[in-house]
């Protein structure tokens, strides 16, 4: 999953694709390169990043997924929270809803039942504004917290007439979580196959390896490319990231020593 951010103040690539015609090329780039879902995101989920409006989604995220759909071969993932944007991104062709706050805006699990699409449900603890406010778990286990949020999630979109078919699951690395938790979350990543659902992770340029490594955003490639094999290696099925060319490299080679 290529992450294309079409908003001003993306903390990784400081809204270069926010034009419409760029933020194509870019997808037609990470297609090139492997990808096989396109992440496209209006709203930036940075601490403390500006609300956007439901406008201003709308305005940066539908002419993208219009065109991408119109060019491309790929399946367009809309990043977002805003049921409206969830029935227009459909329209316009998108095939996942990938809601960080696991539909529980107001409208957005009716909306994304609506769609039809396919669905990623993913833990946050808190909101993107305070998550990261020191993060804490009841007993400190995180991953209990993780596997208790999921299930609840799922069988909301369950009873709302979403099926299993469409679910996808994402422990959320960097969301609420301090160090420690991410790293305990991947070591044990494989409790989520109890859900029998596909596995979705991102830990592409995260601060977890910042606070690990002291790297900064533009040179956490490398650790990236080791998270994302080790989260492969514990049952991960979708690896979202920025670097596509590099992250198809280092998942495809892990994936032949762990099918030769
Ligand atoms: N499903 C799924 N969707 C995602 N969207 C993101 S935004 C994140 C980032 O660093 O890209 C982020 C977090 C906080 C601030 C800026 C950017 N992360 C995921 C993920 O881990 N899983």
């Amino acid at each position: 999953m290529g992450v294309l951010n079409v908003t001003p103040d993306s903390f990784s690539d400081g809204g270069r694709f926010v034009t419409r015609d760029a933020a194509l090329a870019q997808a037609r780039r990470m297609v090139e390169e492997g990808a096989g879902i396109i992440d496209v995101g209006g709203e930036s989920t940075r601490p403390g990043a500006a609300p956007v409006s439901e406008a201003q989604e709308l305005e940066r995220v539908v002419p993208v997924v219009d065109a991408i759909a119109r060019e491309l071969d790929v399946i367009i993932s809309l990043d977002t929270s805003t049921p409206a944007v969830m029935r227009e991104g459909a329209a316009a062709g998108a095939g996942l809803i990938n809601d960080v706050r696991s539909l529980r805006r107001p409208g957005a699990l009716e909306a994304a039942a609506a769609s039809g699409l396919a669905v990623c449900l993913m833990h946050m603890n808190g909101e993107p504004g305070v998550m990261q406010e020191s993060p804490s778990y009841p007993g400190d286990d995180v991953v209990a917290d993780v596997q208790r949020f999921l299930r609840e999630r799922v069988d909301a979109c369950l009873a709302a007439g979403i099926t299993r078919e469409r679910l996808v699951i994402d422990p959320g690395f960097g969301f609420g979580k301090t160090l420690a938790h991410n790293l305990h979350l991947l070591r044990e990543l494989d409790v989520l196959a109890e859900f029998e659902l596909p596995l979705l992770v991102g830990m592409s340029r995260k601060s977890m390896i910042g606070h690990a490594l002291g790297r900064p955003v533009d040179q956490r490639l490398p650790a990236g490319l080791a998270l994302h094999v080790m989260a492969l290696e514990r049952g991960a099925h979708i690896i979202r990231a920025h670097d596509v060319r590099e992250t198809v490299d280092a998942l495809n080679m892990a994936w032949a020593v762990l099918n030769g």
